[in-house]
């Protein structure tokens, strides 16, 4: 009888304390990420020991904590940025948090609710932040040696910036939509997400299947954006990816969203006569504003800036 096998999305472990650039378990974990990338536009990045279970309680604590002051205390986080600081939908609250690297930047979000300060979530905050900057820096110059364009590694580092998301959804509707994010790809140049035990995110394979990510402590959905699709010059497709309210229970998720202030230009080592130039010059925050001028209708990455179009 054949079995079958069910798809998952690939697990790639990152929980070797020497996993350091020139080691052999770097270029094997590099290998993994690189395939899975251009395999799924995603996979999960099992950190073990590396991520204290402390840390995902504080945090995750702290975010209930803040979802549970009242509205009018929410509404204080503001952004300049469009759908930035609190944002409530029907089924979801978000709190996207700008330079969330800075820790003048957290200080001031725990001072809104905390007028006197909260050192537990702020230093929960902060901690949180500089674990995943140090997965997504890992996994960055990964990709960037993999295709032979280290030497641009280190200004693309300069103009990231990284913003933290904060979500929490409500349970499974028993009449009506239970889409808590509808399908879509980010639009930045990667994700990194990572979520309390409720089930529920989902990523598209390319033939078309939705495969479910397993939440557990110690693992975080790595995801590729459009602005990586760019810079990889197609090699790698951006994760289209969507929430689905499953279970009874409140769903919390934290985002870490790494963007490029700069413009992207794809390196001449990605051109060749099989990968033939797709884009033009990059602006991700041109694209950003592009798709929040037409909030329902994307606008896809190949008329924004496909050479062909
Ligand atoms: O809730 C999640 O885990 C997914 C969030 C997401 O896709 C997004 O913020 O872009
Ligand atoms: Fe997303």
């Amino acid at each position: 009888m054949a079995v079958q096998t069910q798809t998952k999305i690939p697990v790639v472990d990152f929980s070797d304390e020497n996993l350091k650039p020139g080691t052999a378990s770097w270029l094997k974990v590099r290998n993994d990420v690189c395939r899975a990338l251009e395999e799924y536009g995603c996979f999960a990045a099992e950190l073990g020991n590396k991520f204290p279970l402390e840390l995902h309680e504080a945090i995750f604590g702290a975010a209930q904590e803040l979802f549970d002051f009242p509205t009018e205390t929410k509404e204080k986080v503001t952004s300049e940025k469009l759908f930035h600081g609190y944002v409530a939908s029907p089924l979801r609250e978000r709190m996207m948090i700008d330079n969330a690297t800075s820790p003048q930047v957290i200080r001031k979000l725990t001072n809104i609710f905390w007028p006197n300060g909260n050192d537990h979530v702020r230093e929960s905050a902060d901690a949180y932040v500089k674990k995943m900057t140090e997965l997504d820096e890992m996994v960055t110059r990964m990709v960037f040696e993999n295709y032979g364009a280290e030497k641009y590694y280190d200004s693309h580092l300069e103009l990231t910036s990284r913003t933290l998301s904060l979500l929490r959804y409500k349970k499974h509707q028993k009449d009506g939509n239970n889409e808590g994010i509808k399908t879509h790809t980010d639009k930045h140049f990667t994700t990194i997400l990572h979520q309390n035990r409720v089930r529920g995110l989902e990523v598209k394979t390319k033939d078309g299947e939705w495969i479910g990510f397993d939440p557990s402590p110690s693992s975080f959905l790595f995801l590729a954006g459009d602005a990586l699709q760019v810079w990889s010059n197609d090699r790698i497709q951006a994760s289209l990816h969507r929430v689905m309210l499953v279970e009874n229970e409140e769903r919390y998720s934290l985002g870490t969203f790494a963007f490029h202030e700069g413009t992207i230009h794809v390196p001449e080592e990605l051109i060749d006569e099989k990968h033939p130039l797709q884009y033009n010059p990059f602006n991700n925050n041109e694209y950003a504003k592009a798709q929040v001028a037409l909030i329902q209708k994307e606008i896809s990455l190949k008329s924004f800036c496909g050479v062909n179009c």
